[in-house]
């Protein structure tokens, strides 16, 4: 048989690293201003002085985490060249479903050296993690950053946020200096602090808003030139996943994200250049992809409830009452072989979830005397979406 892979070239990229999620952009581009203002949040590091705390936000995909990292290698560039600053520790942390004790553990074992036994995972207390932290920060001495992602996620926040910023006027460090970069997609996070710590921290406040076309397109064309091949896309491709991005989200992570779909589209298609058609085509991919994502969160009875209302939307007998959506849920149960929950509640259940995270749409009738008050439930999105990804999600299972 002959190499089916011999002499396969791509004609559209050249790097395709450069458009995904772990490429670290060598310039932050339409970030001028938050630069600035980071630049002067951060200066004390340069003088020797006790760092700020910091707090970044705005929502997904706005540069947030971008720009820090940038702003971090920039400031121990400079750190590196000065004499009078101390030595700069920077240690990055993702909070996501993690504790105050898991991030001390995590940063703590980050420290110790290599052939240093691992801290324990349980047995000890966050206090514990503390002082071993704190002795290894004043053994190692200098100014450590802590830069806190997704903090908004972070189990029991307010121990870690009172602690840290007090722990030199507490007599913990001597040596050693420390600053709290938070970085949130919660505006409201602030509040939910207790008064205590929002008293102790004295944050500066950063503030990321989303981009606009004209940005998205700066920053697509500039990762473009580098991703693709020389004349592989015309300009309007780029113009045009700026513009769907900034008029849904105002992310540079979806407007690069529907860029690669599109290169990947033209690639698959054996074409040389990738147009708008190709794009619009990514549109389509990519938010059936979110959708299926969204889907395959749910439990197993909720996707089937769920199924079972897009078979009734599409024979055109929604609004629907939950019992009849019930017993196409059995059916749909059945066909996939899964035994149904039998409650009329525990559906209806589901049903209040699924509304709630906006699968689907209730309305409340009153029949007066004869029926009283019911709710009817409708698709809030596309049923061939919801087919599609539940045929991709059941063949997953089964592979
Ligand atoms: N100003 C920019 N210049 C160049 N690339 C950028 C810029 N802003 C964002 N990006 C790119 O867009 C993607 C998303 O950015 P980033 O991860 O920084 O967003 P974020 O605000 O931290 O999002 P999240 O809250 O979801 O983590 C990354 O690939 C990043 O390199």
């Amino acid at each position: 048989m002959n190499d089916p892979f011999e002499g396969l070239t791509s004609q559209i990229f050249d790097n395709k690293h450069v458009l995904e999620e772990d490429y670290d952009p060598e310039t932050i581009l339409e970030r001028e201003a938050e630069i600035e203002a980071y630049r002067n949040a951060l200066k004390d590091v340069l003088f020797g002085r006790s760092p700020s705390n910091i707090f970044i936000y705005g929502k997904t995909g706005v540069g947030k985490t971008a720009v820090t990292r940038y702003m971090m290698d920039a400031l121990q560039y400079q750190v590196e060249k000065r004499d009078e600053a101390d030595r700069l520790h920077v240690l990055f942390h993702n909070c996501n479903n993690d504790s105050a004790y898991g991030t001390l553990r995590a940063f703590i074992n980050t420290l110790r050296s290599d052939d240093a036994p691992t801290f324990p995972k349980k047995g000890l207390s966050t206090s514990d993690a503390l002082e071993e932290f704190y002795s290894l920060l004043d053994e190692i001495s200098g100014t450590f950053l802590l830069v806190l992602d997704e903090i908004d996620h972070l189990a029991k926040v307010n121990s870690l946020l009172y602690e840290i910023p007090r722990a030199r006027s507490n007599g913990h460090l001597d040596q050693a200096k420390i600053g709290v970069i938070g970085i949130s997609n919660n505006y409201r996070f602030r509040d939910s602090l207790s008064p205590k710590v929002k008293g102790t921290l004295m944050e500066k406040e950063l503030s990321f808003s989303p981009y606009d076309a004209d940005e998205l397109r700066t920053i697509l064309s500039h990762r473009a030139e580098k991703a693709f091949v020389e004349d592989a896309y015309v300009q309007s491709a780029i113009a045009l996943c700026a513009a769907k991005a900034a008029q849904d989200t105002g992310s540079a992570r979806q407007a690069l994200d529907l860029l690669s779909t599109g290169g990947d589209i033209a690639e698959d298609n054996g074409d040389d250049t990738v147009t708008d058609d190709h794009i619009l085509a990514a549109e389509t991919r990519v938010q059936r992809g979110r959708v299926r994502n969204k889907i395959r969160d749910q439990t197993p009875h909720a996707q089937l409830i769920l199924e079972a209302i897009a078979q009734l939307e599409e024979s055109q007998e929604t609004p629907v009452r939950s019992k009849t959506i019930q017993s196409t849920y059995e059916q749909v149960a059945t066909y996939w072989g899964t035994d149904p929950l039998s409650s009329l509640r525990s559906v209806q259940d589901h049903l209040s979830e699924l509304k709630m995270l906006g699968f689907l749409s209730r309305t409340e009738r009153n029949d007066g005397r004869a029926g009283g008050a019911y709710y009817e439930y409708e698709l809030a999105m596309d049923a061939d979406a919801v087919f599609t990804a539940r045929k991709e999600i059941e063949e997953e299972s089964t592979t």
